[in-house]
């Protein structure tokens, strides 16, 4: 096992058999099978709370997924219908920091992928770094930086699974272009287009918040906003041909100034997250209904 800025970098346990397995326990369940993913961010398990018809499943229930244990994440798969699409939501995520393997992280959007998955929406809280950003601001990511990536916590790190996709995938179309253009004119419907950015998305490991000098070193990089998951869905959703679009909550401003006293938390995190829960709905909403499926 090796082990690189202090995460596990093995991904020992791992085989297609678990991922057949937590798929064939959903197929079980459902009788309408969502061509949608959607991925709730902390504090942001609201846009879950609106699908109709539900069908919640929790993560415990279902074979080979870890357990949520981050406050804002409720630990549990939605099936319903939002925007008109029907629809399969994860309210709450795994994260790196929570002591999970990589594959761990990146294993529900293999499920996704055999459930017939086409297109993944991601959501996560983030600090902003870039200057122009407020609080409560959107950022639609356009491009990601991965310090956990970079120290070797890939979800493709091992075996290749040739069933789901290629050994050397390309990340330079992560963020799909025309989901990303329809994500804007969502905004603009949802008359929330004066807070939405467009920025680079840096993920650290956490679980600390970072330091002054850390964040300086991530603007100096280009990193606009910075946060501690949602890269390895992205990569493993890609490896596999899911379309990914992403969208981050601002929820608090990274502090790049020494003596200003101020301290991020999670609570803040969730609170924005709170304040903001009916603009993200409605941005997710009206990109949902403005979706075109093949
Ligand atoms: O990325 P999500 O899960 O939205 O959560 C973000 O908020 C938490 C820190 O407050 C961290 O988990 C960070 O990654
Ligand atoms: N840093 C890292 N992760 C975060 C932050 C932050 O400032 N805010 C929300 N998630």
């Amino acid at each position: 096992m090796s082990r690189a800025l202090g995460l596990t970098t093995s991904n020992t346990g791992y085989s297609t058999k678990k991922v057949q397995e937590s798929a064939e326990f959903l197929k079980s369940k459902i009788s309408i099978f969502p061509k949608i993913g959607i991925i709730c961010g902390s504090g942001l398990s609201g846009i879950g709370d609106l699908v109709e018809n539900k069908l919640v499943i929790k993560y415990e229930e279902i074979p080979s997924f870890v357990t949520s244990t981050v406050p804002g994440h409720k630990g549990q798969l939605v099936f319903g219908q939002l925007g008109g699409k029907d629809v399969m939501c994860m309210q709450g995520r795994f994260h790196p920091y929570e002591g999970y393997e990589a594959w761990v992280v990146g294993f529900p959007l293999r499920v996704m992928k055999l459930l017939g998955i086409e297109i993944v929406l991601i959501t996560n809280a983030a600090g902003g770094i870039n200057e122009k950003y407020s609080v409560g601001d959107f950022m639609l990511i356009k491009d990601h930086i991965s310090f956990p990536g970079f120290g070797g916590f890939n979800t493709l790190r091992g075996h290749n699974d040739d069933s789901f996709g290629p050994r050397f995938p390309p990340m330079s179309d992560a963020y799909d272009k025309n989901l990303r253009q329809l994500m804007h004119e969502s905004a603009k419907e949802a008359n929330v287009d004066q807070y939405m950015r467009d920025g680079v998305y840096c993920q650290v490991a956490g679980p600390n918040f970072e330091t002054i000098a850390e964040l300086r070193m991530l603007r100096t990089l280009g990193a606009d906003a910075v946060g501690m998951s949602t890269v390895q869905e992205v990569v493993t959703a890609r490896h596999c041909g899911i379309r990914v679009v992403a969208c981050s909550l601002v929820t608090n401003k990274c502090v790049l100034d020494y003596d200003t006293g101020l301290a991020p938390n999670h609570e803040e995190v969730l609170q924005t997250g709170k304040e903001r829960a009916q603009a993200m709905q409605l941005l997710v909403t009206c990109f949902l209904r403005k979706l075109s499926l093949s």
